[in-house]
């Protein structure tokens, strides 16, 4: 430790409470108030940085109990006690009935009742012949005194507050009787405990306090110029805390895009900068696009309601575009033009205008073919919906990134090299699998897998070359490579984060903490 750097990194109030602590002295934070006029805030601040720092060290601790009166207490004080108010009513105004004493002095009917009980036992009052309670002699009200003087002596003491061992034994066992721990608005005293904490300067304090008072330095500097120094000059006759340059500053937290946004943006560059032209489309769609178009046979187990949010009203589409509609059917129901047998059983041309939330963005690329251009690259990033269980990996809507591309001469390896692109620069996946699937609409098919540092292996998504039973409906006699990935998951990986949910999270210092690396 340079103890001349040090001390110029010192706030004033631990520069204050160094020159208070003396070597082999043992202190308090009530010291320290008592000494420099301090808040305890401030002396327990300054003795928490100075400990930290190694300037002060503990030296024991014990549990200090004292008394404090409370607001009832205080009214005791001054208005007497229900005991020394009713002696005081009947010496003074005659003698009454104890409904009458409760309202005279606005106490309640069964205090009166008890209190009265203690006096007459003590013979300071009497129950006279007409039922009134009578003044006898205040000397017999042995019980007031103590309580009085005990009351007596916290009305003198600093802030009404007792310390246990400013009793004696007789006026503990008296405290005993008046006051309860904590809470009760009944009691006249409140009893506390507090755990009391002494401290002492340490060797480095030691050598910090030499240094400070070798280099002038005294706690008084002034932290801030004011208009009103400026305008007094007293500035002139203070001396300024010198800036700490070492310190890391404040974080200034600016508004910027949420991170998942952001990447999105940054996805949608790189594919466009790929010569990738954008498409989107509706969230609702019709059975057709979102599953008949695609050669998934209508009885398809996925398409059942588990997996598929249906629209309640309303519930189906007018009508199917034509001729997509019929080549569409025919390849279902045995091949029509595409050189396939097809599913071999009868379309349900009322079931395919039925309306769902699309399950996956793969529908967009159906309705993208019958306008796309030979050669043509074609992706979008689309927000999809089924019916999961969501966990770190499993949201119920989701993105997937979702494309096409059509050439006379793309092939599986082409298929491959842009999926490997995705898992490794989208993704930012170091490990990758691809590993042969099934998916209705294409063929040949495959899955990518990535490793995620916590959550292990995850499927990104799937992939393949659109079958003829797919693209030849819509006009199209190409090859067509498609895949669909989960950008959420990528995100996941490429934001560093273990759980999909915080993707949407509306924790604000979460948010901030997210960037694209
Ligand atoms: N739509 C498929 C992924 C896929 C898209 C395109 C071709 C092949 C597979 C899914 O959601 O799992």
């Amino acid at each position: 430790m340079n103890p001349d750097a040090v001390i110029k990194t010192l706030h004033p109030l631990e520069v204050k409470a160094l020159y208070a602590a003396q070597e082999g002295k043992a202190f308090h934070a009530q010291d320290l108030v008592d000494a420099l006029e301090w808040k305890t805030g401030q002396a327990n601040q300054a003795i928490s940085w100075l400990t930290g720092k190694d300037c002060l060290r503990e030296v024991n601790r014990i549990t200090k109990v004292y008394f404090e009166l409370t607001d009832l207490g205080r009214d005791y004080l001054s208005q007497g006690t229900p005991l020394e108010r009713i002696l005081t009513h009947l010496e003074q105004k005659g003698p009454a009935s104890l409904p009458e004493l409760a309202q005279a002095l606005s106490l309640e009917n069964k205090d009166v009742g008890s209190a009265f009980g203690s006096l007459s036992k003590q013979g300071a009052v009497k129950m006279n012949a007409q039922k009134q309670a009578e003044y006898v002699s205040r000397e017999k009200a042995q019980d007031l005194i103590p309580i009085r003087a005990i009351l007596d002596k916290a009305g003198t003491a600093p802030q009404g507050i007792l310390m246990e061992d400013q009793l004696d034994p007789q006026e503990r066992t008296t405290m005993d009787g008046l006051a309860k721990k904590r809470g009760a608005s009944s009691a006249p005293f409140k009893m506390v405990e507090r755990e009391i904490v002494s401290y002492e300067i340490t060797p480095t304090g030691l050598q910090l306090q030499a240094a400070l008072s070798k280099a002038g330095i005294t706690g008084e500097e002034l932290g801030g110029l004011t208009t009103a120094m400026l305008k007094t000059g007293s500035w002139k006759k203070g001396s300024f805390r010198p800036y700490n340059i070492s310190l890391p500053p404040g974080r200034i937290a600016m508004g910027r895009r949420n991170p998942y946004c952001e990447y999105l943006d940054w996805v949608k560059d790189k594919l466009v900068g790929l010569g990738f032209e954008e498409f989107d489309g509706p969230l609702v769609e019709t059975e057709f696009w979102n599953s008949d178009a695609l050669f998934m046979p209508q009885f398809h187990s996925a398409r059942d309601i588990h997996d598929v949010y249906y629209v309640n009203e309303p519930r189906s589409a007018r009508e199917i575009e034509q001729p997509f509609l019929d080549n569409v059917a025919a390849a279902h129901e045995n091949g029509g033009q595409t050189g396939s047998r097809g599913w071999q059983y009868g379309f349900d041309r009322e079931f395919t205008k039925r309306l769902i939330l699309r399950s996956q963005g793969t529908v967009m690329s159906a309705k993208t073919l019958q306008r796309a251009q030979v050669p043509g690259k074609y992706f979008g990033v689309l927000r999809c919906f089924r019916y999961d269980q969501v966990d770190a990996t499993h949201l119920s809507d989701f993105y997937q990134t979702e494309g096409i591309v059509l050439g006379d001469d793309v092939n599986l390896k082409n298929l491959l090299g842009l999926l490997k692109m995705f898992a490794e620069q989208i993704a930012g996946a170091t490990e990758v699998k691809y590993v042969p699937g099934y998916f209705p609409f294409t063929e040949p098919s495959v899955e990518v897998h990535i490793k995620h540092p916590v959550l292990g292996w995850f499927e990104l998504g799937g992939a393949g070359i659109f079958r003829p039973e797919v693209t030849k409906p819509m006009g199209v006699d190409v090859p067509v490579l498609a895949w669909g990935l989960g950008i959420d998951r990528m995100a996941l990986m490429h934001l560093g984060l273990n759980d999909l949910r915080e993707l949407f999270t509306p924790n604000i210092e979460h948010v901030r903490l997210r960037r694209k690396q």
